[in-house]
């Protein structure tokens, strides 16, 4: 079984993989740039504000900790997934790595989910090219034979609350302006059913039902009562906390904890992996249409029109009101009595 996860993960983007550059003189770091040329060549003693993905490697433990890095909101787009992919094949190459923690370096929010312009006004040849590497992260971490922790940092909807999803465990900061959730309704659009899989073996069928219908975005506290995450701790805890909870996982050996998850996970990615061309075009006759075109459109705008009405707009305030928006939900109710 573990040799399934590992042929899962392994052999995709071959190519890239192997391409990773080691910051010599800072043992241990892994850097990569959002520009695929500045992947070919090492530097030295480098940490250029341009750097998307960061992974610091505690040698010791074999635990890597990676932190997105695109401000304003960590939007993944299609040069951050790639440089995702090639980070996690070469973890997963890693002999020496045995787990891994996922957060972001970005204050207050973990992920805006995908970037919503790659899915505007763009031909069919990128929403396709686009989608496989949004299938591709969702194998290799749904599949990875490391322990993975997700360290919520901040606010998760949609793509972001899927990157989450796909930890062993997810331990979110208790801020109360933080949220979370699969809100692709909310957007006129509709989560696909990997999303909608990888939700349910979380928190079941009927909290399923409820919050992707809805497109409900929850609080800290509402979800981890709904399971969605495991843990809450204050923000200033969540990197220890992580950390605690990782030495919990690599207790259990390699072998027997890798079978385990593929036992448990292997349906659910076969169930993309055995049609993953006619996903790719499903989605790209799904985004195309006028009518889908224009929902992305009017929602992208109402994100900068929340900006526009408060003047000058304060990173604190703006966190407010994105979750006075999208947080408070009166379905949520529905949920706690179901
Ligand atoms: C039937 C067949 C079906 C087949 C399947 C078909 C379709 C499914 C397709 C896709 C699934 C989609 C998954 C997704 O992930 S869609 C993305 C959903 N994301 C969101 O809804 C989040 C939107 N963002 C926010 O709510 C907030 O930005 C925030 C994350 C809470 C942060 O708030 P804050 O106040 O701190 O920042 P701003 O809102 O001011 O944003 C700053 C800046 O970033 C831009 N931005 C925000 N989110 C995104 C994004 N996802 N992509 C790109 N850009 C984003 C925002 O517009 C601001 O830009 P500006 O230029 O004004 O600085």
């Amino acid at each position: 079984m573990a040799a399934v996860l590992r042929k899962l993960i392994q052999g995709r983007l071959p190519a890239l993989a192997g391409v990773l550059c080691r910051r010599s003189g800072n043992e241990g770091h892994l850097f990569l740039n959002s520009s695929g040329s500045t992947l070919m060549q090492p530097r030295c003693g480098y940490s250029s504000p341009t750097e998307s993905v960061i992974v610091e490697m505690d040698k010791a433990t074999g635990v890597a900790l990676l932190k997105l890095n695109i401000p304003p909101v960590n939007s993944l787009s299609l040069p951050l997934l790639t440089e995702l992919a090639i980070v996690l094949d070469k973890l997963e190459m890693d002999k020496h790595c045995r787990g891994l923690i996922l957060t972001s370096a970005v204050p207050n929010i973990f992920s805006a989910g995908l970037n919503l312009f790659d899915m505007m006004d763009k031909p069919n040849e990128h929403y396709s090219e686009f989608w496989r590497a949004v299938q591709e992260i969702w194998i290799k971490l749904y599949g990875s034979s490391l322990a993975n922790i997700a360290a919520i940092n901040g606010s998760s909807p949609a793509g972001g609350c899927l990157l989450a999803l796909c930890s062993d465990y997810r331990i979110m900061a208790n801020n109360p302006h933080f949220t979370i959730g699969l809100n692709e309704t909310r957007l006129g659009i509709v989560a696909p059913f990997w999303f909608k899989d990888t939700l349910l073996n979380t928190v079941g069928k009927r909290t399923t039902e409820i919050s992707l219908n809805l497109g409900a975005l929850y609080s800290p506290t509402e979800a981890l009562s709904l399971h969605l995450v495991d843990r809450l701790v204050p923000e200033t805890q969540l990197l220890s906390a992580a950390t605690e909870e990782m030495g919990r996982w690599l207790q259990v050996p390699d072998h027997a904890r890798q079978i385990t998850k593929s036992m448990i996970r292997k349906s659910t990615l076969e169930g993309l992996l055995n049609q993953r061309e006619a996903d790719i075009k499903n989605f790209v006759e799904f985004i195309s249409r006028d009518s889908i075109q224009k929902s992305l459109q009017f929602y992208a705008q109402s994100l900068q029109k929340q900006k526009q009405h408060i003047h000058p707009p304060s990173s604190s305030c703006r966190q407010q009101i994105s979750s006075v928006t999208f947080a408070r939900s009166p379905w949520y109710s529905l949920i706690q009595r179901s």
